[in-house]
C-alpha cells in the first residue's frame, strides 16, 4: 500500500469531514427539537446487560505509587490493563488549578457567539480547528456533540489559523494544560514497558518524539438522552489516551464484558486509555448526553511520529502463533482508520494479517 501520510507546510493535517450542523446552536434555538439525523435504532441504545453496577470497579491507579515502584500498584496497573484497557488515575501530581483553569478557559470559548467560535472553523482539508469530525457519509447518524481539535506539542506542528487567541488565557491554559499530561503520560508509558517485559524508556523511545493532540468535547443537553448518542462507538487510535471530564455528569461509557460501563467521574482523577499491540486491549468506547446538563470532556491522544513503523512486539508473539498484526506505518494506519465510518474497532483490522 502507498504511503497516505499527508501534510502541509510540514504540519501534519487529518482526514477532514463532511459540514454538519452545530448542535449548540441547534439546542439554543429549539431545546426541544431532535431532528432525525442524530437519532439512533434501539440496537445501537442497547446497554445489552445492565452493566452500571460495575462502574465502581473501574480500576483507580495511584500514579505517585506506580512512579515511586510499588510492586504492588504495578500488579494492579497490569491487571488493569489486561482486564479492562481503561482505569482512572488519582494522584497524578496535576495541580488542580491547572485542571480548573483548563476547564474555565474552554467553557468560556465554548459560551462564545459561533460567528467568534468560527474564526477558528476546521478548514476544508483538515481535521483540526473548530466543527465536527468524521463525519464521511450524508447518511450517519450524528453525534450529539460539537469538538474543538488541534495538534500542541511538538509545538512546531501547532496550525497558528485553529489556535484560539478571543478567549483570554486559553492559548496559554491548553499549554500548561497539555504539558502536565505529556509527563502524566511520559510516566504511564514507563510503567507499561515495564508490565511487557522492557525497559522504562522502551516505549517512549519506539515513538521517536510524542506527538499530543488536544479534543475537547462538548456535549449539549439533550431531551431525549435515551435516542441520541454524544459521542458514536469507537476505539482510539492513539497509543494512549488521557481524558479529563468536567463536572459530575457520568458520559463516558466503556465496553466490558459485553455491556456498557459508565465512567464516574472521581473528583480531579484522569481517565487512561492504552493500546499495546493486541495483548492489552483497545477498548471501545462512548459517550451519552445528558438531559439538562452541558458536559464537556478533554481528550489528550499520544500518538508516534507518522513515519514510525508499527508492529507487533517480538517478544509478545507467541512462538506457536502467527503474529496479529503487520507491519505498517503509524501515519497510514491512523489515517486509514479516521477515513473509515467508525464501526468500533474496523481500524484495528487494517492493520490485522488476515480480515
Ligand atoms: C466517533 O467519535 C470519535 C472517534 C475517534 C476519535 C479520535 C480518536 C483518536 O485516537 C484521535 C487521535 O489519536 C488524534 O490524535 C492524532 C486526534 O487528533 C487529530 C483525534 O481527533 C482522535 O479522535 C474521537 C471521537
Ligand atoms: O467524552 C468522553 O467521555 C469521551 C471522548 C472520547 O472518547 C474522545 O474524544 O475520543
Ligand atoms: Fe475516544
Amino acid at each position: 500500500m502507498g504511503s497516505i501520510t499527508e501534510q502541509v507546510d510540514n504540519i501534519p493535517t487529518y482526514p477532514p469531514s463532511l459540514q454538519v450542523p452545530n448542535v449548540q446552536e441547534m439546542v439554543l434555538k429549539d431545546p426541544l427539537e431532535v431532528p432525525e439525523r442524530y437519532i439512533r435504532n434501539e440496537e445501537e441504545m442497547q446497554t445489552k446487560t445492565d452493566s452500571s453496577h460495575l462502574s465502581s470497579q473501574v480500576p483507580v491507579i495511584d500514579l505517585s505509587l506506580l512512579s515511586n515502584g510499588d510492586k504492588e500498584e504495578l500488579m494492579k496497573f497490569e491487571l488493569a490493563c489486561e482486564e479492562w484497557g481503561f482505569f482512572q488515575v488519582v494522584n497524578h501530581g496535576v495541580a488542580i488549578e491547572v485542571l480548573q483553569t483548563m476547564k474555565d478557559a474552554s467553557n468560556e470559548f465554548f459560551e462564545l457567539p459561533l460567528e467568534e467560535k468560527n474564526k477558528i472553523a476546521m478548514p476544508p482539508n483538515d481535521m483540526q480547528g473548530y466543527g465536527h469530525a468524521y463525519v464521511v457519509s450524508e447518511e450517519q447518524t450524528l453525534d450529539w456533540s460539537d469538538t474543538l481539535i488541534m495538534l500542541v506539542y511538538p509545538s512546531r506542528f501547532r496550525n497558528a489559523k485553529i489556535w484560539p487567541t478571543e478567549t483570554k488565557g486559553f492559548k496559554e491554559s491548553i499549554e500548561t494544560y497539555s504539558t502536565e499530561l505529556k509527563r502524566v503520560a511520559e510516566e504511564l508509558l514507563g510503567s507499561v514497558s515495564l508490565i511487557m517485559g522492557m525497559d522504562k524508556g522502551a516505549l517512549l523511545e519506539l515513538h521517536k518524539e510524542l506527538v499530543q493532540a488536544l479534543r475537547v468535547n462538548y456535549y449539549p443537553p439533550c431531551r431525549t438522552p435515551d435516542k441520541v448518542l454524544g459521542i458514536s462507538p469507537h476505539s482510539d487510535t492513539s497509543t494512549i489516551t488521557i481524558l479529563m471530564q468536567d463536572g459530575d455528569v457520568t458520559g463516558l461509557q466503556i465496553r466490558h464484558q459485553g455491556g456498557w460501563v459508565p465512567v464516574k467521574p472521581l473528583p480531579n482523577a484522569l481517565v487512561v486509555n492504552i493500546l499495546s499491540n493486541g495483548k492489552y486491549k483497545s477498548i471501545e468506547h462512548r459517550a451519552v448526553t445528558n438531559e439538562s446538563k452541558i458536559r464537556l470532556s478533554f481528550a489528550s491522544f499520544f500518538i508516534p511520529l507518522d513515519e514510525v513503523e508499527i508492529e507487533p512486539l517480538n517478544h509478545l508473539i507467541d512462538s506457536d502463533s502467527l503474529p496479529m498484526y503487520k507491519k505498517v506505518k503509524y501515519g497510514d494506519y491512523m489515517r486509514q482508520s479516521m477515513k473509515m465510518k467508525h464501526d468500533g474497532k474496523a481500524h484495528t483490522r487494517m492493520a490485522k494479517t488476515e480480515f
